[in-house]
């Protein structure tokens, strides 16, 4: 395959397409662990066994918590810069539904370089996850390999939109267990850049995938 694209000199700065930006440094420990906090209420709403009277109970909690948060909020598109331990600056959507930070419907899922190249992360999927009895979605294994093959574009300088995904389901995926993602660039082509990477539990594949990203059209690119 012929690896002709060319990295984009710098990342692109989202300010110079008009959206925010908040360093992940600079979200609130407390908002950090409110939303670690209502991943755990999720998780226990749906699997709950409790009577009438906790029910409601709970519900005017959650209600006053919601009354009391709403109010300023971050406009839709605002994006999180993340830098991680190997000095790699990322910027994502910050209510991304697989890695933002304050998304509590995201697991969240964090890639960073791995040692043989490209990125690896780790992810324990609870039981809002759930497809068949015991096991994570199809949709949400493919949701997860998307990000992290997208990110793989992105740590190589070619950040993109995803043109086409995919998957195999090699292997039952178990929730509440540790997982294991690995993605990496296996070529490039003008703007596409051809991605592929698996979800492993145990060390076995449960789950693989290869998608094209097509790198962002930026200015002074002259559409190559
Ligand atoms: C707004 C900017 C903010 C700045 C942010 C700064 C930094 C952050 C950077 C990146 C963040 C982005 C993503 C984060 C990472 C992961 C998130 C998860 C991934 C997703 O959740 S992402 C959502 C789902 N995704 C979409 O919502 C895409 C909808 N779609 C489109 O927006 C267009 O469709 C697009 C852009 C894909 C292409 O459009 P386009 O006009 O730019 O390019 P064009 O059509 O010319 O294609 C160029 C070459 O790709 C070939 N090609 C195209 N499509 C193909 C296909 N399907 N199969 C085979 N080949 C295909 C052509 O044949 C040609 O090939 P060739 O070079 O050989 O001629």
């Amino acid at each position: 395959m012929t690896v002709d694209a060319k990295p984009v000199a710098e990342l692109p700065d989202p300010r110079d397409f008009g959206l925010s930006v908040v360093p992940e440094g600079e979200i609130p420990a407390e908002l950090a662990s409110l939303v670690d906090e209502v991943r755990s209420l999720v998780d226990t709403v749906a699997h709950t066994k409790a009577g009438s009277r906790e029910l409601a109970a709970a519900r005017e909690a959650v209600a006053a918590a919601n009354d009391r948060l709403k109010g300023d909020r971050h406009d839709i598109g605002t994006m999180v810069q993340q830098v991680w331990p190997d000095g790699r600056v990322e910027y994502g959507t910050l209510t991304n539904v697989v890695s933002g930070p304050t998304n509590a419907a995201a697991p969240p899922l964090r890639m960073e370089t791995a040692p043989e190249g490209g990125l690896r992360g780790e992810v324990v999927l609870n039981g809002t996850y759930q497809g068949p009895p015991g096991l994570v979605h199809g949709g949400w294994l493919a949701a997860l390999l998307d990000q992290a093959l997208g990110s793989a574009a992105g740590a190589e300088g070619m950040p993109g939109l995803t043109a086409n995904l995919d998957v195999n389901y090699r292997n039952p995926t178990p929730l509440n267990a540790p997982l294991e993602i690995t993605a990496r660039v296996s070529g490039t082509e003008r703007r596409k850049v051809f991605v592929s990477g698996e979800v492993r539990h145990n060390g076995q594949v449960t789950a693989e995938g290869t998608a094209l990203m097509v790198r962002m059209n930026l200015p002074g690119d002259g559409g190559a």
